[in-house]
């Protein structure tokens, strides 16, 4: 399958937005109140992806802001170890801070996350901080919702996209929705719709696509057809353990089941399957396969603590995959 990736770009993936800290509760099945031990893993939706996509084996880089401190130190230092290029992370000198997000499992079907992210340092990227000779050495520019939320980093995300669309990157857009740090799900509305409208392969829930919609009753149908109208040529919708489909331009419809998983909680799945998603297109293969890869990968963090140590091997997601073929 030919997605009109660029080849002889040194990479295959950069993302902009947010690396964070996760602290994921030790002490599980139980609510956060009465957690008093929490690990710390690298967060953050589009870090998450970009470390997935590593670890598959594709070439990745980072654009984005971080604090001047250990925790950005501990960030950039965990990237750099897996292979990712991290030249473009800048380290903030205003003393803005990392943002942290904590997380709860009472039980594996019900957990939850809380995260603190008041003039976190990701939202300070400026768009004079984001070069096109970086964006221009890739084949995909992954780009997260949350990065909107707050200028300056909103207007650094649309020169990203401006670079990308002026030398043939393509735009994947991961809908990645957080309340936190928007001002009202209107304002979300109209600057997810533009992004969308501007980039190639779009990825969200169907919760995150109502979001983006301005509505509360979305159907998948209605919001391809939307989206086609526009740039976008593929549009995928998860569905969480009710598996997920991918809408493309030519008509096609495909969808995947979840794969069966011994959850230990469910956060992380939607990183880990944009990752193994994202490989999978970017190696050229059909959009089934895509599918799949994506959601053996999601099942697999689901069953494990963290979401960016968790992320799978290629051996790993095939392995499921051919199980269940
Ligand atoms: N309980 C589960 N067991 C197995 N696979 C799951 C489970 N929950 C989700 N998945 C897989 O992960 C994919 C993405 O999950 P979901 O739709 O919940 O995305 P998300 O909301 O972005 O995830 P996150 O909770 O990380 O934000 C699903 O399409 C499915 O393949
Ligand atoms: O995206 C975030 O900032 C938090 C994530 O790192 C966290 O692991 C999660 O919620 C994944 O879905």
């Amino acid at each position: 399958m030919n997605y009109g990736f660029c080849e002889n770009r040194p990479f295959d993936l950069i993302a902009i937005g947010r690396a964070c800290i996760d602290l994921n509760a030790v002490e599980y099945n139980r609510p956060m109140e009465e957690t008093l031990t929490f690990s710390k893993y690298v967060g953050g939706s589009p870090a998450n992806i970009v470390i997935g996509a590593s670890k598959l084996g594709l070439r990745t880089g980072f654009i984005g802001k971080i604090s001047n401190d250990q925790h950005g130190r501990f960030i950039e230092k965990y990237m750099r170890d897996l292979g990712i290029d991290t030249s473009n992370m800048v380290f903030d000198t205003a003393g803005h801070k990392t943002g942290l997000t904590f997380t709860e499992i009472k039980s594996p079907s019900e957990c939850s996350i809380l995260m603190y992210r008041e003039s976190v340092a990701d939202l300070y990227l400026s768009p004079s901080e984001v070069s096109e000779a970086y964006v221009q050495k890739t084949k995909v520019l992954l780009v997260s919702g949350t990065a909107l939320s707050k200028s300056p980093s909103r207007e650094a995300v649309f020169q990203a996209i401006q670079f990308a669309r002026k030398n043939d990157v393509k735009i994947v857009f991961e809908l990645d929705y957080r309340p936190y740090t928007w001002e009202s799900p209107t304002e979300t509305a109209v600057y997810y719709s533009l992004v969308a409208e501007l980039s190639d392969i779009v990825i969200g829930t169907r919760d995150e696509y109502d979001i983006l919609e301005n509505t509360i009753d979305g159907q998948n149908e209605r919001t391809a057809t939307y989206l086609f109208r526009h740039r976008p040529s593929i549009a995928v919708f998860k569905h969480g353990v009710d598996g997920s489909y991918a809408y493309t331009k030519d008509g096609d419809v495909f969808r995947v089941q979840a794969y069966p998983s011994k959850v230990l909680k469910t956060f992380g799945a939607g990183d880990s399957y944009a990752s193994a998603f994202l490989y999978a297109l970017v190696r050229n293969e059909d959009l089934e396969t895509a599918l799949k890869y994506a959601s053996a990968s999601a099942s697999i963090v689901v069953s494990r603590h963290s979401s960016s140590n968790a992320m799978p091997t290629i051996e790993e997601i095939q392995h499921i995959v051919s199980v269940h073929a």
